[in-house]
């Protein structure tokens, strides 16, 4: 069920997520922020289009996604992505990097089992990527596990803007913290333009008071705070509130979709807000459910910019290609990059949509695989229902 869930309809033009949700918004918001150009959306209804309207871009485009992902859970990525109706190419020879990435429409850069070769691999596909305008999701697994994994992400992230980043509680601790990173801390957020109702604990003044006092972990010397690591699994349980605040910055800083997973999964592009909660504890206990979600969000992800280029003509495709250098030049310690297309907005509902999908997924395997009787004997046969209950939400929609 969803508890709280925002967005902001910065430009009516630009910010659009097509006629039909226009439309929904239309008729079940009444609450509208004193701006004229912001609004509240309070509907599930709006937000259940929306999830739909991506699904179908899925279904009209079965989009290949390029998974540059771990050795453990490769196989689970590549069934999940044909269960949802896509596909997985999956590689890691820095020789086939621009090739792949050029006849796939995104591409996932998964840190699991990280190597030299790989993450200089990693980073070509994803400056090619960036270049092709291609989404690319960046799952930084196991950050915090290591020194070698801390300074691949800093690769990584200092040379490919991810347009995703989907990542556990741990994991977007480390990368707030990582120093000299990201946009400077005072860009990160304009508190006026910030769309929050005050009957939120969101305010824009507790952000403020927030902010200044440096609880968003932002602080030059906070790189050198350990925390012990749990490896892949978050060793952290943020409240709802630090998870929230921890999506905004992680957005804020990397100028990007921010998705933190967990019991309540929230979704952050530095201003709006979205959380899903839901699904079914026992994701927990199956290996790669985050590893899946990542390449759920990179497959709906390429399902919009599918979309978008096949709506916008091949003259879209031409404006991406111009605009690709200033993106790469500009990477992600600049706060040029380019949004003018207006699919950074579309990232951030097809973030939603996958995560709302992927709870609901979790949640109606749960059903299925009666509740009543479940111990730890069941685990396997919830693994592998996973993909059923996908593929029929794929089908019919939630
Ligand atoms: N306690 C919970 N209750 C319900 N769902 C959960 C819970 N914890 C995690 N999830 C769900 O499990 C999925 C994976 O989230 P998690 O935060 O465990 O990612 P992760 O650590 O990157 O996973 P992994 O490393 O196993 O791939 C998400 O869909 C999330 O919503
Ligand atoms: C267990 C494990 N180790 C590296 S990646 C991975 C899969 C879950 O992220």
């Amino acid at each position: 069920m969803m508890i709280d869930e925002k967005s902001k309809d910065s430009d009516n033009e630009k910010n659009k997520f097509g006629e039909k949700f226009k439309k929904d918004e239309a008729k079940n918001d009444t609450t509208k922020s004193g701006s004229i150009k912001s609004s509240v959306i309070k509907s599930k209804r709006a937000l259940e289009n929306i999830v739909n309207e991506n699904i179908g871009y899925i279904k009209s485009t079965a989009p290949n996604v390029h998974c540059l992902t771990n050795v453990v859970t490769m196989q689970d990525v590549a069934n999940m992505l044909l269960a949802a109706g896509g596909s997985a190419i999956m590689a890691q020879d820095i020789k086939e990097m621009e090739e792949i990435t050029q006849i796939t429409s995104a591409t996932l850069l998964n840190m699991g089992v990280p190597s030299d070769e790989k993450i200089a691999a990693y980073i070509a596909a994803g400056k090619f990527a960036n270049k092709l305008g291609h989404p690319v999701i960046f799952d930084p697994v196991g950050v915090g596990a290591s020194n070698y994994r801390k300074k691949c992400a800093k690769d990584i992230l200092a040379n490919v803007h991810p347009d995703i980043i989907r990542c556990n509680q741990e994991e977007a601790k480390i990368l707030l913290e990582f120093k000299n990173f990201g946009r400077e801390a005072k860009n990160l957020f304009d508190f006026e333009k910030l769309n929050i109702e005050e009957a939120d604990f969101s305010t824009k003044e507790r952000l403020k008071s927030d902010f200044s006092e440096n609880k968003i972990g932002l602080s030059e010397d906070k790189e050198n705070i350990k925390i012990k690591s749990n490896g892949v699994e978050s060793s952290i349980k943020l409240s709802e509130e630090e998870q929230e605040r921890a999506a905004m910055a992680l957005a804020g800083k990397y100028n990007t979709v921010a998705f933190i997973s967990g019991n309540i999964d929230i979704i952050s592009d530095g201003e709006n807000v979205l959380k899903i909660d839901g699904g079914d504890s026992r994701m927990r206990k199956v290996s790669g459910t985050g590893c899946m979600l990542s390449a759920l969000c990179a497959l709906f992800a390429a399902g919009a910019y599918l979309s978008h280029v096949s709506a916008a003509g091949d003259r879209s495709k031409i404006q991406f290609a111009e605009t690709a250098d200033n993106k790469t030049e500009t990477g992600i310690n600049g706060s040029k990059y380019d949004r003018k297309h207006g699919l950074s907005e579309k990232y951030f509902y097809t973030a939603y949509s996958a995560g709302k999908v992927w709870k609901e997924t979790a949640k109606n395997t749960g059903v299925s695989t009666d509740i009543k009787s479940v111990g730890k004997g069941t685990i396997g046969t919830y693994h592998s229902l996973l993909f059923n209950e996908l593929e029929g939400i794929i089908g019919k929609g939630i």
